[in-house]
């Protein structure tokens, strides 16, 4: 027997009912002809995690009825995963939750009305979208695009080539990603500056104000070069009008892995072969993620929404989406990882659990969350910091069942320590109680992540580095370091002086702080020779 992911081939419903998959319980085709008629819900980013959280809030709530229409999703940075995953599939896919008791639980998620792939502006998916969203029915858009989709600028600081030509161009002839969406918020515009949502739901700081700077810069600029009828950038910055929910997302979704697409195929799927694109996404049939998930979002919802609560989300206001991301991103989960990550890396882990099997690698993540991290947190009063980091150190993160890995967390490393570790920092320096002296686990991060940039293990063999925009840019600081025959301290601090100083990459200027040294010492040590980073390790974890 054989399981093909299609439309066609879940008419044979039985058979997937007979492998223990959970189908959709609403009409698919009359779901998707009601979703292209009034769309209400445009997803950017077709990745992973949006298979595993967002479309399945939509299946949720179609199942039980609470509301009647999909999620149109758009994918305009690597569309090969819309042409060689979503098309051939019917924008079906699997989402197999990873309990931590071993169970495994496999749903076809079905709430996927349409998928476009949007690489250029003239192509008649662009177009497609452009009628979306002149729609009375469009609610919101939501986005998983990374942190770096947002950037407008390079490491240097310097507007990026396609944003400046789109800044002189206008919304007509767009090719960056924020020019794109910011020429589709102008169609809205011109329909009659109707009200929505713009709902970024990535791990960054503020993410809504995020979301709403990229795009009020393209409006200004075009406002200015006059390429644009008066009154686009108002209608931006009118909440009235299009708001910038900020939000806080949670759930553990390692990629598509080799071990879940055994037990899928011998469980009869046809096809359930996952690839990477050349742009390096990660894409399977099928996606992985753990049971857990939190979605905190500002209620603010000038077109109305979907009832989202009835899957689970947490509306609240501002002010508690803030604290309760920073208690996630900037102390009890994110930097944890970004920790892992970076040591994962050069120590050969492939598996994070595996890792906190490693009593020194599990001690210092304990005192990153615990000793380090909790005293900047603030309370969110709707989840308790305390519970959150005892079950991300004790369930979700040991939990054997996931396949999450340390290269998957170190991809944009450069783009993460500033908020995952920088926050922190600055709560200390702005505090007459914390002492910078406790910060003892986060310099060893970051002198990990110098040793990892080197692209050589603790063994002396080479391997890989994740992709990162600042490789390039950061790389040259250590590529030339050799292990066993490290620089001379004083020529490496200043060679490394003008990476230590920069507050882009650190989210503070760490000479500036006094805590470079801190960093030095550590790396130093990590460069003794093969063993050195597991030594330097287990030396500074016996002292806390
Ligand atoms: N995977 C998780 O555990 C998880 C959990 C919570 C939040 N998130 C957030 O979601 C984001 C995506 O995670 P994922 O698991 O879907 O990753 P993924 O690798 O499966 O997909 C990445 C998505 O981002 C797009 N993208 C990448 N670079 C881009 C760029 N420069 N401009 C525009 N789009 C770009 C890709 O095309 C793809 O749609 C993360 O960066 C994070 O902010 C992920
Ligand atoms: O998704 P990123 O690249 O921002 O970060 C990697 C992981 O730390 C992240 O995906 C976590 O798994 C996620 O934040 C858990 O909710």
């Amino acid at each position: 027997m054989s399981l093909n992911l299609t439309a066609a081939g879940l008419a044979d419903h039985k058979a997937w009912e007979a492998a223990g998959y959970a189908l959709p319980s609403y009409d698919r085709e009359a779901m998707i002809t009601r979703t292209k008629e009034s769309p209400c819900w445009v997803h950017f980013g077709a990745g992973n995690i949006f298979r595993a959280f967002q479309a399945n809030t939509a299946q949720e709530l179609l199942n039980n009825g609470t509301f009647d229409r999909g999620v149109i999703v758009a994918e305009g940075f690597d569309t090969e995963i819309i042409r060689d995953m979503y098309q051939p599939h019917d924008n079906l896919s699997i989402l197999v939750t990873l309990k931590a008791d071993g169970s495994v639980e496999k749903t076809v998620v079905g709430s996927i009305a349409e998928s476009l792939a949007t690489d250029t502006a003239d192509s008649p998916d662009f177009a497609r979208l452009k009628e979306i969203f002149t729609k009375d029915s469009l609610q919101m858009a939501t986005f998983t695009i990374t942190e770096k989709g947002y950037s407008l600028k390079n490491g240097a600081g310097e507007l990026l080539p396609s944003v400046a030509a789109d800044f002189a161009a206008g919304p007509s002839s767009v090719t960056s990603y924020m020019g794109k969406v910011a020429s589709l918020l102008y169609e809205r515009f011109l329909a009659g500056e109707k009200p929505f949502a713009m709902v970024s739901t990535d791990n960054c700081s503020h993410n809504g104000e995020k979301l709403s700077l990229a795009l009020t810069a393209y409006a200004s600029a075009w406002e200015e070069n006059k390429l644009v009828q008066p009154g686009f950038l108002s209608y931006l910055q009118n909440p009235e009008k299009v708001s910038f929910p900020w939000t806080m997302i949670d759930k553990i979704t390692p990629r598509p892995d080799g071990s879940i697409e055994k037990i899928l195929e011998e469980n009869g799927l046809a096809d359930a072969q996952s690839i990477v694109t050349s742009r390096h996404t990660y894409v399977a049939p099928f996606v992985n993620a753990e049971e857990c998930q939190y979605l905190v979002v500002e209620d603010h919802f000038p077109n109305g929404r979907p009832p989202m609560e009835k899957s689970g989300w947490i509306f609240t206001d501002r002010e508690t989406v803030n604290k309760t991301e920073r208690m996630k991103v900037c102390t009890c989960l994110n930097p944890l990882h970004t920790a892992l990550a970076v040591f994962g890396c050069l120590l050969d882990y492939e598996l994070i659990s595996e890792e906190m099997k490693n009593p020194v690698l599990k001690k210092l993540v304990e005192r990153i969350g615990y000793i380090e991290g909790l005293p900047v947190v603030t309370d969110p009063g709707i989840l308790s910091p305390k519970q959150f980091i005892d079950e991300v150190l004790n369930i979700r993160i040991p939990n054997p069942f996931m396949p999450d890995t340390p290269q998957r967390i170190a991809t944009d490393t450069s783009q993460k320590l500033s908020i995952r570790f920088g926050e922190t920092i600055k709560s200390y320096l702005a505090s007459p109680e914390l002492s910078l002296s406790d910060l003892q686990a986060i310099p060893a991060v970051f002198a990990g992540w110098l040793r990892y940039l080197m692209g050589v293990d603790d063994n002396g063999d080479a391997f890989e580095l994740s992709p990162d925009p600042l490789l390039a840019t950061v790389r040259p600081y250590v590529q030339d370091l050799k292990l066993g025959a490290p620089a001379d301290r004083e020529t490496l601090s200043k060679t490394l002086a003008p990476l230590l100083s920069d507050a882009s990459i650190f989210g503070v200027d760490l000479i500036f702080a006094g805590l470079s040294d801190r960093v030095l010492d550590a790396f130093v040590s990590m460069l003794q020779g093969p063993g050195a980073v597991a030594d330097t390790l287990a030396a500074l974890t016996a002292q806390f």
